[in-house]
């Protein structure tokens, strides 16, 4: 069985595996920048504030600390989707390292999930690129063979509360601005059926049901009562929770919970892997339809605008915004009685 997890991560995007670069004189970090063909190049300082994938390895735990770090909102462009295969596969294959934890870089956000201008007035050929990225990176985060737990320091919409829900584990900083969920249908969107595989096989059907309908978007508290996260801690806890919980996952041997894993997602990885090119087509007819392009443009001039209604936007008062607009959920009380 761990040798079937291996199989769906390996092999991927074999031309890009092995392009990272170690940061000399600082063992342990990779870095990457989001343009592809600094990649290929060995740098000797990698403290531009460019770098988007931030991995800090602890050689002596074989845990990888992994940032995201794309300023505002860390939201899933294609080049970003694609250095972080790069990096998923390059831990994968090293054999010291044995767990991976999920964070962010920027403050007060984990991940803003896709980013809707590769979704926006684009050719189909760049959505089915972009699409086949967005299916590898839940590819090899579900299907990883390491303990991996996400450390969600942020708001974390749509497909970013997906790269949370692949980790065995999630702790969420418990800031009650924060918003954690699947809110597709609410930018006129459909969250795709291993989206909601995904969610159901954490939270179960009716809380699946309702949240993914209502496209609702949680508090920590209310995200911890639905099992959305398993625990909650002060901010400036997070880490070090993560950190301590790892260590409870290591504690177990390798194949012992890799085999197990893989019995419970082999077959929800299956369903994709069974028909990649099939849900590509699909996104692509969907997503470069008229009146969903005017939904997704009418998505994103709102949150241009909810800036423009205030003067000066503080970062705290943004927060406060979004935060009101997307999380306050009246069907919140549905599932509590569910
Ligand atoms: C038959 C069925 C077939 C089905 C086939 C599949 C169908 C399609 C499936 C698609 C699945 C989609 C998954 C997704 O992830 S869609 C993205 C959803 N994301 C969101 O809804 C989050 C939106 N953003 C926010 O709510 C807030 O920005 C956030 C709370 C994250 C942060 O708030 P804050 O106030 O701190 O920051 P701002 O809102 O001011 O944003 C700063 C700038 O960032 C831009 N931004 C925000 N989010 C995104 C994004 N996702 N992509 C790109 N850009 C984003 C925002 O516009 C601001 O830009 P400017 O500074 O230029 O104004």
């Amino acid at each position: 069985m761990a040798a079937v997890l291996r199989k769906l991560i390996q092999g991927r995007l074999p031309a890009l595996a092995g392009v990272l670069c170690r940061r000399s004189g600082n063992e342990g970090h990779l870095f990457l920048n989001s343009s592809g063909s600094t990649l290929m190049q060995p740098r000797c300082g990698y403290s531009s504030p460019t770098e988007s994938v931030i991995v800090e390895m602890d050689k002596a735990t074989g845990v990888a600390l992994l940032k995201l770090n794309i300023p505002p909102v860390n939201s899933l462009s294609l080049p970003l989707l694609t250095e972080l295969a790069i990096v998923l596969d390059k831990l994968e294959m090293d054999k010291h390292c044995r767990g991976l934890i999920l964070t962010s870089a920027v403050p007060n956000i984990f991940s803003a999930g896709l980013n809707l201008f590769d979704m926006m007035d684009k050719p189909n050929e760049h959505y089915s690129e972009f699409w086949r990225a967005v299916q590898e990176i839940w590819i090899k985060l579900y299907g990883s063979s390491l303990a991996n737990i996400a450390a969600i320091n942020g708001s974390s919409p749509a497909g970013g509360c997906l790269l949370a829900l692949c980790s065995d584990y999630r702790i969420m900083a418990n800031n009650p601005h924060f918003t954690i969920g699947l809110n597709e249908t609410r930018l006129g969107i459909v969250a795709p059926f291993w989206f909601k595989d995904t969610l159901l096989n954490t939270v179960g059907k009716r809380t699946t049901e309702i949240s993914l309908n209502l496209g609702a978007l949680y508090s920590p508290t209310e995200a911890l009562s639905l099992h959305l996260v398993d625990r909650l801690v002060p901010e400036t806890q997070l880490l070090s929770a993560a950190t301590e919980e790892m260590g409870r996952w290591l504690q177990v041997p390798d194949h012992a919970r890799q085999i197990t894993k893989s019995m419970i997602r082999k077959s929800t990885l299956e369903g994709l892997l069974n028909q990649r090119e099939a849900d590509i087509k699909n996104f692509v007819e969907f997503i470069s339809r008229d009146s969903i392009q005017k939904s997704l443009q009418f998505y994103a001039q709102s949150l241009q605008k909810q800036k423009q209604h205030i003067h000066p936007p503080s970062s705290s008062c943004r927060q406060q915004i979004s935060s009101v607009t997307f999380a306050r959920s009246p069907w919140y009380s549905l599932i509590q009685r569910s």
